[in-house]
């Protein structure tokens, strides 16, 4: 049987807008999501719970830490060791969307990533870009660094307030797809997060 569509969602940093773009997404596909690794509270998994449809699945984190700070050292407060080896993508037959914690090279150990987890599952990784002062460099890092690591990258999404030219040069730099935008909002509803799923195309 083939197995059924892994995203992994990761950004340019922390606070790029990965929970508000997985809800999206996890709605749109009528999907399960799933936070492997928590840092602090509240946690992601809350959030997208008062975004999307009761009748979806999220599926409980794979490690839940107390510290709203780097996975690697939160576990460490807690004399925990968290391990790639560990995290198992929990079994259903429906798309799965994965939310990464921060950006792309932040440690759960001090030897892995949590973006290793995207190739431990084999998911498809989509990076959201958000827009400040600064992101056009975070972005092409971060697609720089997956690209080295042969990740396999589904695009872009970029988050917040539009910015024509930095969106123009990352995507003909990178010849990366834009798999959408989703501007600045005043507030976020789970009536909003359905529509917004028309702002989204998938490959
Ligand atoms: N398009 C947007 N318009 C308005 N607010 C937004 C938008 N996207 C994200 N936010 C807000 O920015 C903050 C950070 O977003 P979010 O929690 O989605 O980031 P994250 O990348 O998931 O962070 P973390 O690394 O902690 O998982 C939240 O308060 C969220 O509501
Ligand atoms: C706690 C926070 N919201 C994220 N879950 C974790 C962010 C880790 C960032 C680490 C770093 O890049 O320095
Ligand atoms: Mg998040």
């Amino acid at each position: 049987m083939n197995q059924s569509k892994r995203y992994f969602v990761t950004g340019i940093d922390t606070d790029s807008g990965k929970t508000v773009i997985s809800a999206i997404l996890t709605q749109k596909l009528k999907a399960d999501y799933w936070k492997p690794v928590q840092a602090g509270q509240p946690t992601d998994s809350d959030s997208i719970r008062t975004l999307i449809s009761p009748d979806l699945t999220i599926h409980p984190e794979g490690a839940l830490l107390n510290l709203p700070m780097s996975p690697h050292a939160a576990a460490k407060a807690e004399n925990i060791y968290l391990t790639r080896a560990q995290f198992a993508v929990p079994h259903s037959d429906r798309t799965m969307v994965i939310e990464g914690a921060g950006g792309i090279m932040v440690p759960i150990n001090d030897q892995d990533l949590v973006i290793d987890l995207a190739m431990d599952f084999d998911a498809e990784v989509i990076l959201v870009s958000r827009n400040y002062l600064g992101s056009i460099n975070h972005t092409l890092l971060s697609i720089a660094y997956l690209r080295s690591r042969n990740f396999k990258i589904a695009g872009i999404i970029f988050n917040d307030e539009t910015n024509t030219e930095s969106e123009r040069f990352i995507l003909n730099y990178s010849q990366l797809p834009c798999l959408g935008r989703i501007p600045r909002l005043d507030q976020i509803t789970p009536q909003l997060i359905d529509q917004l799923g028309d702002h989204i195309t998938l490959p």
